[in-house]
């Protein structure tokens, strides 16, 4: 007996330890990604030095930052804003844009989902002399676009797979020699990087001076740290070497700072001017409801919400996991009476493009998508955006939800979360960079009935707070919420993870709570599959509560092993954040003085739980 204490003795040492040097790891890896993040800045202002020594007799303009001044293109502009667009005001940040673009600046843009980017350089496009480059990501992207000019009169052509050789014949002509109405030219980025004759015809174009402006489209996507990489972005920079002093303008709808550097040397336009607008879309509702473990009965859900509310068939969006639950979810909405239909990457390009048209002319109410109904969807309508199951991050949530209401107009962003749609999100971004941290980011956003939706949103992209004004579904509705006590359900479940543990086994979530369920039928008969899940996600999920739990179990000298077990489960490995790192470090503190907790979890003091 006094041998095996010795040896406990010593395992509970080797693993104070070993939380020791994992604290010391991660403060080291947390000083390593601050050393990039300047080195980044660094080789940024380097390059910019570098400029403005190269540059001085250019033709770059001096700084001018009072953007909101008057110019001498200001009437011009009007009139075109109002008489070919139709616009009788400028939104936010849009003329102060306009004017950096026309002063010569290269210019970034980070503006909200249906903001009104277009405009800051379609406007300048028919301001300047010349043709306007526009590189844009995607082909229905580009022909919505070039759709939407021809219909307000403005001569825009695409240089694609899909153009005729007629054409493109017209096309070089006009960059080669000026001849025809060419005003803006759109490409994807294959073709800058990979189409010599195409580049070739643009160097014309430039050395006669016809060269107005170069517009990068979705510049996220230049950056490896953003959420739709293409490597063929990564080859723009070329642009700004060949024609540096044509105007660039960048525009995405989000990009963090690391984002922004990153597409800044990509792009090669460190001294651009930085334009940032709020991510906020007053105009957005936001909903979360819990998804029922029947499938039937959430489609039912759906359904209703959807005749209820859209009686006149307005457009929406419904988005699904996987595939196969996209053309379940299209089928039963059918059999319900709504026209719906299915969109994803198994398709062919030709069956994807059909279902998009139909929707887009309003001939189909509902698309049922995956994540690959996403960039290049334009249509300004979208009355509804139904998360079926949660996305995988706040950024993919925020750009998902955000393809509602891009006209401005009030539209609805709802998403069923239901604890056992977690696991299968993380199994897919377990290997992403801070794939689980990001999930667990949006479990959170799901989870909380107290807190505005909104204000997740202007945390997680480091924004001021601003009012919600009764936009969301705790803002707007007193929900009815009851702490509870979860000290026996707790207790419970690190004793079914202890008895695992000695067993030598391992448990999925999944398993963990269909093991509480059984246990706690004969205790608890009345209590929920669903209860039982929102339970055990929050224990996980919720590092202070879980701490609580492990303080108890501390004392039983199991404590540390008992965390490993969870940190190290299949789906639910976990990347610490400071804040929990901190927790951490009080655990281990625990654990050094051996200091027992009573598990009397009362959750009213943590952020959020209730009774579902
Ligand atoms: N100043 C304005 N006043 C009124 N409507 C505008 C204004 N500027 C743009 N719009 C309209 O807002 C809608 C969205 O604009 P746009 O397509 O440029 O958005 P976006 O910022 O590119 O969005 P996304 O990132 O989703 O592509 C369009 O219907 C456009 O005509």
């Amino acid at each position: 007996m006094e041998a095996e204490e010795v040896v406990l003795e010593e395992l509970l040492n080797v693993e104070v330890e070993i939380h020791e040097v994992e604290e010391q790891i991660s403060v080291l890896l947390e000083k390593q990604e601050r050393l990039y993040q300047r080195q980044s800045e660094l080789k940024t202002l380097l390059e910019a030095a570098k400029g403005s020594t190269n540059n001085v007799n250019d033709s770059t303009p001096t700084v001018v930052e009072n953007w909101s001044g008057s110019f001498e293109w200001d009437s011009e502009a009007d009139d075109i804003r109002f008489n070919i667009f139709g616009i009788s005001s400028y939104r936010a940040n849009q003329r102060e844009i306009i004017n950096a673009v026309m002063s010569g600046r290269d210019v970034l843009v980070i503006m909200a989902a249906g903001g009104g980017k277009s405009l800051c350089y379609q406007l300048p496009a028919l301001l300047r002399n010349g043709v306007a480059l526009v590189v844009s990501p995607l082909l229905s992207l580009i022909q919505d676009q070039v759709m939407g000019l021809a219909a307000l009169g403005i001569s825009a052509n695409m240089l694609t797979s899909t153009t005729s050789k007629e054409e493109e014949k017209f096309i070089y002509k006009a960059l080669e020699k000026g001849e025809g109405d060419l005003k803006i030219l759109y490409v994807t980025p294959e073709k800058v990087s990979k189409s010599k004759r195409f580049m070739s015809k643009l160097e014309k174009c430039h050395h006669a001076g016809r060269l107005a402006l170069i517009s990068i489209d979705e510049a996220h996507c230049c950056s490896q740290w953003g959420h739709d990489f293409r490597p063929d972005y990564k080859n723009l920079g070329i642009l700004k070497t060949q024609f540096p002093n044509v105007p660039m303008i960048a525009l995405t709808a989000t990009a963090t700072q690391k984002v922004q550097y990153d597409l800044m040397e990509m792009l090669h336009i460190p001294k651009c001017v930085k334009f940032v607008s709020t991510v906020n879309r007053p105009n957005l509702f936001y909903t979360v409801r819990e998804k029922s473990s029947v499938g039937k009965v959430a489609i039912d859900e759906i359904s209703e919400f959807i005749q209820e509310n859209y009686i006149n068939n307005e457009s929406g969006i419904v988005y699904c996991f996987s595939r196969k639950e996209c053309e379940q979810v299209a089928k039963e909405l059918r059999t319900r009476g709504i026209s719906a239909d299915y969109y994803h990457a198994d398709m062919d390009a030709n069956a994807r493009e059909k279902v998009h048209t139909r929707w887009s002319k309003n001939k189909l109410q509902v698309i049922v998508g995956t994540v690959a109904f996403g960039m290049g969807i334009n249509k300004p309508d979208v009355r509804f955006v139904i998360h079926h199951s949660l996305s995988k991050s706040m950024e993919t949530y925020y750009q998902e939800s955000g393809r509602a209401g891009r006209d401005g107009l009030p539209s609805q962003c709802l998403l069923y979360f239901r604890p056992g749609d977690v696991p299968r999100q993380s199994s897919m971004v377990f290997y992403e960079n801070s794939g689980l941290q990001n999930l667990y980011d949006i479990v959170r956003y799901c989870q909380t009935r107290r807190q505005c939706r909104r204000s997740s949103f202007f945390r997680h992209f480091a924004e001021p707070l601003q009012d919600c004004n009764g936009m969301c579904d705790n803002c707007a509705f007193s929900s009815e919420i009851r702490t509870v006590d979860v000290s026996r359900h707790a207790k419970l479940m690190v004793s079914l993870l202890q008895d695992t543990l000695e067993n030598d086994q391992r448990l999925t979530m999944l398993q963990l709570i269909d093991k509480m369920k059984t246990k706690h039928k004969k205790e608890d008969p009345d209590l929920k599959k669903e209860e039982m899940e929102q339970l055990v996600i929050q224990l996980i999920l919720d590092r202070v509560l879980l701490e609580k739990m492990i303080g108890k179990v501390k004392t039983e000298k199991y404590g540390s092993r008992i965390l490993e077990q969870i940190s190290n489960y299949s789906d639910m490995n976990e990347n610490y954040e400071k804040k929990e790192e901190a927790s951490e470090e009080r655990a281990t503190k625990r654990l050094k003085t051996k200091k027992a907790i009573v598990v009397k979890i009362d959750s009213s003091s943590d952020d959020d739980f209730q009774d579902p």
